[in-house]
């Protein structure tokens, strides 16, 4: 089971972003999508689930091309967090999560006992089960975005894209929301797609990585073979090196400065 980007080409109206993407995510991989500010990473990850559409080449989820799916179908296997998570009415963490299920409801159909039972793993798998009263507008930035995870997680989706999903946490909630994720995919085969600009965060968690650059996948691959030096001074203008954690043993990136 893949997802597979086929020599993508997307614009708004005139503007070119991707332009021939290409790249396969494996089943129950955590998938990183790096690159720098506006090179077209939430544009990419968009077109995994049909939210925006290429304007030409295809997107194909376990053999089945996506434009020709149905929104339902999609969602009932990929699960998107989005960057801002804006709800505009004040809806309880439990309703907001459960909203999650509706791909498998019919319309006018009530939460089943099975329903509500994924509901609250979902909201323990957060941390947020003893919350699940509280109305969303009550919460801060970094409780809502555990909200609209928990709610992905409903979804009990085979892939889960999240698009800078530790932007508004701090750095406990970071590592517990990534070794969360990192845990399903590990334990239940979830597949992962991570759009980040979290360098260190990227290496310690993602199984592979694609580089955006110049409107296309630069180079895809494991940690080692993605975050070279050459690579991260040629699109970051950074000078920095991936290194090993003595304490953990996990990659990390450590970030010396601009590249002169
Ligand atoms: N709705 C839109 N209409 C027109 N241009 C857009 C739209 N959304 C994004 N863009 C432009 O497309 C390019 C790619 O945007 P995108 O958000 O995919 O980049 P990104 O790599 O995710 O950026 P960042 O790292 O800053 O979040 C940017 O130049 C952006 O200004």
């Amino acid at each position: 089971m893949t997802f597979e980007v086929r020599d993508l080409e997307f614009r708004y109206r005139e503007k070119p972003v991707l332009d021939g993407a290409s790249l396969e995510i494996r089943s129950g991989e955590v998938f990183g999508i790096l690159g720098p500010n506006g090179c077209g990473k939430t544009t990419l990850l968009k077109n995994l689930n049909r939210n925006l559409r290429p304007n030409s080449g295809s997107v194909v989820v376990d053999g089945s091309d996506v434009s020709e799916m149905a929104k339902k179908d999609i969602a009932k296997i990929v699960a998107a967090v989005p960057q801002a998570n804006e709800i505009r009415f004040s809806f309880t963490v439990r309703d907001i999560v459960a909203m999650g299920r509706m791909p498998f409801q019919r319309q006018f159909e009530g939460d089943s006992s099975s329903d509500l039972q994924i509901v609250d793993q979902a909201l323990k798998d957060v941390g947020l089960y003893d919350m699940r009263d509280l109305h969303i507008n009550e919460m801060s930035g970094g409780e809502r975005q555990r909200v609209i995870i928990a709610r992905a997680l409903a979804q009990t989706p085979r892939y889960l894209l999240m698009d800078e999903p530790t932007n508004h946490l701090d750095v406990n909630m970071q590592f517990e929301v990534l070794d969360l994720v990192h845990r399903l995919s590990r334990e239940k085969g979830l597949t992962v797609v991570i759009v980040s600009h979290d360098l260190p965060m990227a290496s310690r968690y993602c199984d592979r990585i694609a580089m955006i650059h110049d409107h296309r996948v630069m180079c895809c691959g494991t940690p080692e073979e993605v975050l070279t030096p050459e690579n991260m001074k040629a699109v970051f203008n950074v000078d920095a090196e991936l290194s090993v954690d003595s304490k953990t043993g996990k990659h990390t990136v450590l970030l010396h400065g601009v590249a002169h």
